[in-house]
């Protein structure tokens, strides 16, 4: 192809016949050569080139040239081939992906590991277990908790959706004079009996997890790098899934029956009925990633507590730090970045 310039666009007709796009078939060329096109000419749109090393029918100007392999008959490279050959698009990629890899070596490097953490802790275990008691030593040491319980309080304040729920399927038995949800009727009638327990259970359970969404949300953008999500159902709710590490804090279970007899000031049988409304702690224990032995006495779970606390505070997993609010942020902040320099053409 004397005539062609070095990577001129242009396809050489084939076997396959092939085609400048909208200038019909092969060889109904527009151009007034005249000429039938044979295996290795050249199509050019609607111009043959001959293949014989003799020279073009048209002298094309070097301008005219450039303008026509813009309409390049070629058929386009596969898709992945066109993103490779497109440096910006690599720049930006590369661009995205190291902006939190950089961040994630700066926080190894940080022996505290305190500066860039988003780790949702789970924190279950039985009724009167002492969730509560390990969610304080939480707090205690700095970690947000969010509590389902309260969470579960506040969606039945009186006027709420929840609350309204309740009194349209309950009825006006389960309200005190004040207008407000008699906890202790409710949970008489709901603890003994299964099926109310879980139309309750229907009733609340979106009102629970927006609340408890929120509450974390609210977290992550103060900038909380752990949160501990402290909810007795847990694994009942498959809500084990988001969090991680889940810690079960464990009672034996006389223990739990005394503990939780004295507390409510129940009857054996209603503290047995509580226990038997949730999964088997010892259950809940085999599914745990660490578990408190809170049978015994206060100093002694304090002390498991410290260990727990090392781990949960250690160094984090990939996708807690992408989680974290600083990750997200210098992803969408280098990606913007890069998005700008690639418009101007300076990547
Ligand atoms: C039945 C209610 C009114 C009893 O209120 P009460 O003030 O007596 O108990 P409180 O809310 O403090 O709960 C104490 C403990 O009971 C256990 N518990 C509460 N609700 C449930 C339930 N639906 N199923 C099994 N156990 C439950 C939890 O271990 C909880 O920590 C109340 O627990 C309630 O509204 N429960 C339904 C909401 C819920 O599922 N809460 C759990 C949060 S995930
Ligand atoms: N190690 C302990 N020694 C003695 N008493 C304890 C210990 N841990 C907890 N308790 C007591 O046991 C009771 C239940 O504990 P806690 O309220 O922490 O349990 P919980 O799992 O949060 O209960 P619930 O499921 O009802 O929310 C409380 O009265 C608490 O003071």
């Amino acid at each position: 192809m004397a005539s062609m310039t070095a990577g001129f666009t242009a396809a050489r007709v084939g076997t396959a016949g092939f085609t400048a796009a909208g200038l019909g078939p092969a060889g109904s060329s527009g151009c007034s050569s005249g000429t039938t096109m044979t295996d290795g000419d050249i199509l050019v749109r609607g111009c043959t080139w001959h293949g014989d090393g003799g020279q073009s029918s048209h002298d094309w100007s070097e301008e005219e040239e450039k303008r026509k392999r813009k309409f390049s008959p070629q058929p386009p490279p596969p898709l992945y081939r066109r993103l490779l050959l497109r440096r910006r698009w690599l720049a930006l990629l590369s661009f995205s992906l190291w902006s939190p890899l950089i961040k994630a070596i700066h926080i190894t490097s940080d022996p505290i590991g305190r500066s860039n953490k988003m780790r949702l802790v789970g924190l279950t275990g039985g009724i009167a277990s002492g969730k509560s008691t390990v969610s304080n030593l939480f707090k205690a040491s700095g970690i947000p908790v969010v509590d389902a319980d309260i969470v579960a309080r506040n969606v039945v304040q009186k006027g709420t959706g929840g609350w309204k729920k309740i009194v349209e399927v309950f009825g006006n038995d389960v309200l005190l004079e004040t207008g407000e949800i008699d906890r202790a009727r409710l949970g008489q009638i709901v603890f003994s009996d299964p099926e109310k327990r879980q139309v309750l259970n229907r009733l609340l359970a979106p009102h629970i997890s927006s609340g408890i969404f929120w509450e974390i949300l609210k977290l992550w953008i103060k900038g909380c790098k752990v949160i501990v999500l402290d909810i007795p159902l847990l694994f009942e709710t498959k809500m084990d899934q988001w969090t991680h590490p889940v810690i079960v804090v464990w009672v034996n279970e006389e223990t739990q029956i005394e503990r939780l007899m004295s507390r409510d000031g129940c009857s054996e049988e209603q503290a047995r009925d509580r226990i038997d409304a949730q999964l088997a702690l010892d259950w809940k224990k085999s599914e745990a990633d660490i578990v408190i032995n809170n049978s015994g006495t206060l100093d002694e779970t304090k002390e498991q507590f410290q260990e727990v606390l090392r781990k949960v505070s250690g160094p984090l997993t990939w996708k807690e730090r992408l989680r974290s609010r600083d990750g997200l942020f210098s992803i969408v902040a280098c990606t913007a970045v890069g998005l700008l320099l690639a418009q101007k053409n300076l990547l």
